[in-house]
């Protein structure tokens, strides 16, 4: 507190000084006797030197630093008066008054002119250095749009067509009100039907011929916007299944799809409909000026001298409305959410009559939209009358001027959208999937060595807790354990889902990492417990990521997983349908489809994930033989039934994310250990299935 309020004085005693040292020398150089042209410009540069200079040297003593902000100030403030006398002298071969008399009303304009135009320049291209957030955004907002116009780059032929029109359209648009005023001159005065047949002839001309080049610029701005917003969406959707599952576990799907459906088609909209208008409006503007400055420069100066305010007042408008425009896309991700969420859960919510719950998050949700809406809306009406009670006091030309200025700002509103759809597409993966290693022979010798893991979304829970573990080549390994023990989490990490946290886990002596993502994906397959299975054919979804599979292979492979007489049994066979998410197949089918989807891939470690639990004793003992029949794979089984599992070449029991005991059915038996208690409390609870 004592800090701040010294810093303050020191301001204020560095202000009243350097007005002090500034009023003296401005008043000092009125004694200066001068002579001639050259003698008064030199006069005029070594006050202005001068002034730099003392309110330099001011700054620095009792300031002590030297902010980039600060030096522009004084070099502005310094500098203008002389740079305005000369510019006057050359330009119109006049003197002002002020560069003559050293009058206070002088000082006080060059005072307020300097403040004027360094608070416009301030406001409107911050310092990159200079930390206050809405600057910041404004960079930012600034840096997106260019990106955006980068990424229309293959739309340049398009935009540039639209370009060509745009300017037909506009230069025809203003040669129409100087034959219309010809029509209106020749019927007030004396008729001459030529010159009147002439003048409706142009009139019309210009009129067909603005109409249809403004058709055409419209239509090639379409193009370019559907064809840019089909590029955002590809590149974005991109980026989404590029992303590792924590982040889906992190990112609510409403947020996905959102982003993915609005803000990709807000963006490519956006920003090119305002391109449109802006360059529309830039070319009127130009032509307007130079029809001014050719009837009075003078005039047209004292016009644009109001362009300062009417950036300052922009800039203000587009710092709240950006942020409110923000924080509705926000809270209109969170709304889709919510129904995304009442759809896909919508069987929970009947059984436990939750309807009116979920209608109330609903409507909360909307509330909150409505609301930020409000406010914006209220911001954008005070801007708007604001913007409106100026136009009226002033001619035409601002308020083109105006537009232009309007239309750059809403453009930067509009890359709020992009800056959330880059967002995405810039984020690195966690987990990497650049691994190079793609050897020909893989022997699935997978080691688990000192895992510490915990999940994205749940830091403070160690899931694994320096978990070691071997899965030797051609052996059948079976983890069980208590539920949520970390079982299925080994299986996450060995799919690279995740990665752990500390330790590694390696295949083939290779950590799992510098595998290639498709390759490793092929040799390391896995068959849960709930297969999801997708739209479309039994065969499309057997060889789903693997097109160049024989019908062969996958009559094989279903073969192996004891799908293939079922699958004979439909009426198209592996042509048949299996409906969304497989709906139109029995828990049972799904499971056999997705294990002959795993076997197909002949992979070296092969994962079944708790598979048996949807499967009837039959069609689980003919699964088991076929995968018996593969003696070089390393099979890695998680069961609940641990009947199935007395077989395994090893046992490995896990508790609390660490092996609590591993070794053969007989071994563990002997041991009467964990294994044991288990099957114990198996066989109480459910006669030893
Ligand atoms: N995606 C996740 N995010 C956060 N925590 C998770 C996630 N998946 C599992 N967990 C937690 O990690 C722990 C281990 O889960 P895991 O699924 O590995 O257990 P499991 O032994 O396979 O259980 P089950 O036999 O019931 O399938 C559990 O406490 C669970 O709540």
């Amino acid at each position: 507190m004592a800090g701040n309020t010294e810093t303050i004085i020191h301001k204020v005693v560095a202000l009243i000084l350097a007005v002090s040292i500034d009023l003296s020398l401005f008043y000092a150089s009125d004694f200066v006797v001068i002579r001639g042209v050259l003698g008064h410009f030199t006069r005029l540069w070594v006050s202005a030197a001068l002034r730099f200079l003392a309110l330099t040297a001011v700054t620095l003593l009792i300031l002590g630093d030297f902010k980039p902000i600060l030096i522009r100030f004084i070099t502005v403030y310094s500098l203008l008066p002389a740079v305005f006398e000369t510019g006057t002298k050359l330009f119109y071969h006049e003197d002002t008054q002020c560069g003559q008399l050293a009058d206070l009303r002088c000082w006080l304009m060059s005072v307020g002119a300097m403040v004027g135009a360094a608070l416009f320049w301030e406001i409107t291209f911050p310092d990159t250095n200079e930390s206050a957030a809405g600057k910041e955004s404004k960079q930012k907002s600034r840096a997106l749009l260019i990106r955006v116009l980068r990424l229309s780059k293959p739309d340049y032929p398009l935009m540039l067509g639209a370009l060509v029109f745009l300017s037909l359209a506009v230069i025809f648009e203003m040669f129409i009100p100087f034959y219309t005023g010809r029509v209106i001159d020749i019927l007030g005065g004396q008729y001459q039907q030529s010159e009147f047949l002439y003048a409706l002839l142009f009139m019309g001309l210009y009129s067909v011929g603005s109409s249809v080049s403004a058709g055409c610029r419209g239509g090639l701005f379409m193009c370019g916007i559907s064809s840019l917003t089909c590029r955002i969406k590809v590149n974005l959707f991109e980026a989404f299944t590029k992303q590792e599952i924590g982040f889906f576990e992190k990112t609510k799907t409403g947020e996905i799809t959102s982003r993915l459906s609005r803000d990709t088609t807000l963006m490519g909209r956006t920003v090119c409909l305002n391109v449109n208008v802006l360059l529309r409006t830039f070319i009127k503007t130009v032509g307007m000026i130079s029809l001014m400055m050719s009837l009075s420069s003078k005039l047209t100066f004292l016009v644009l001298m109001e362009t300062p305010i009417t950036g300052l007042i922009q800039n203000t408008y587009d710092t709240h409305y950006q942020r409110l425009s923000l924080a509705v896309q926000d809270s209109l991700a969170s709304a889709n959410t919510a129904v995304n969420e009442v759809v896909s859960g919508i069987r929970v919510i009947r059984s436990f009559k939750t309807e009116k719950l979920e209608f109330n998050r609903y409507d909360d949700r909307l509330m909150d939209i409505r609301a930020l809406k409000m406010h914006r809306d209220m911001i954008r009406y005070v801007y708007l009358l604001a913007r409106r009670v100026r136009i009226h006091q002033l001619c035409f030309v601002m308020t083109i001027f105006q537009t232009l200025t309007y239309i750059f700002g809403a453009m930067l509103n509009s890359v709020g959208a992009a800056g959330k759809v880059f967002e995405y597409q810039d984020r690195k993966p966690e987990v990497s999937t650049d691994g190079k290693l793609k050897p020909d022979q893989l022997k699935g010798h997978v080691n688990f060595h000192g895992v510490n893991f915990t999940y994205p979304t749940d830091q403070n829970k160690t899931v694994l807790q320096n978990l070691s573990l071997e899965l030797k080549p051609g052996q059948m390994t079976a983890l069980v354990g208590p539920s949520g023990e970390g079982k299925s989490t080994c299986v996450s990490l060995l799919e690279r889902f995740y990665e752990p946290q500390d330790g590694e886990i390696l295949l083939d002596n290779e950590p799992l990492k510098s595998y290639d993502h498709r390759y490793l994906h092929k040799k390391v397959a896995v068959v849960s417990q709930d297969p999801v299975l997708f739209s479309g054919s039994i065969r499309d979804n057997i060889t789903y990521g693997l097109p160049e599979c024989s019908l062969k292979e996958i009559q094989e492979a279903a073969r192996k997983a004891n799908a293939h007489d079922f699958i004979m049994q439909l009426h198209k066979g592996y042509d048949a349908e299996v409906g969304e998410g497989g709906g139109q197949l029995s828990k049972s089918e799904k499971q056999r489809i997705a294990i002959a989807r795993a076997l197909v891939r002949q992979p070296q470690v092969l994962i079944l994930d708790e598979i048996t639990s949807s499967l009837d004793v039959e069609s689980e003992n003919k699964v088991q033989q076929a995968l018996a029949n593969c003696p070089n794979q390393t099979l890695l089984v998680i069961a609940h039934k641990l009947k199935t599992i007395e077989k395994a070449d090893q046992i490995v029991v896990i508790s609390g994310g660490r092996v609590e005991e591993r070794g053969t059915h007989e071994e563990l038996m002997d041991k009467k250990g964990s294994y044991y208690k288990l099957r114990e409390n198996l066989f109480t609870d459910n006669g030893g299935d």
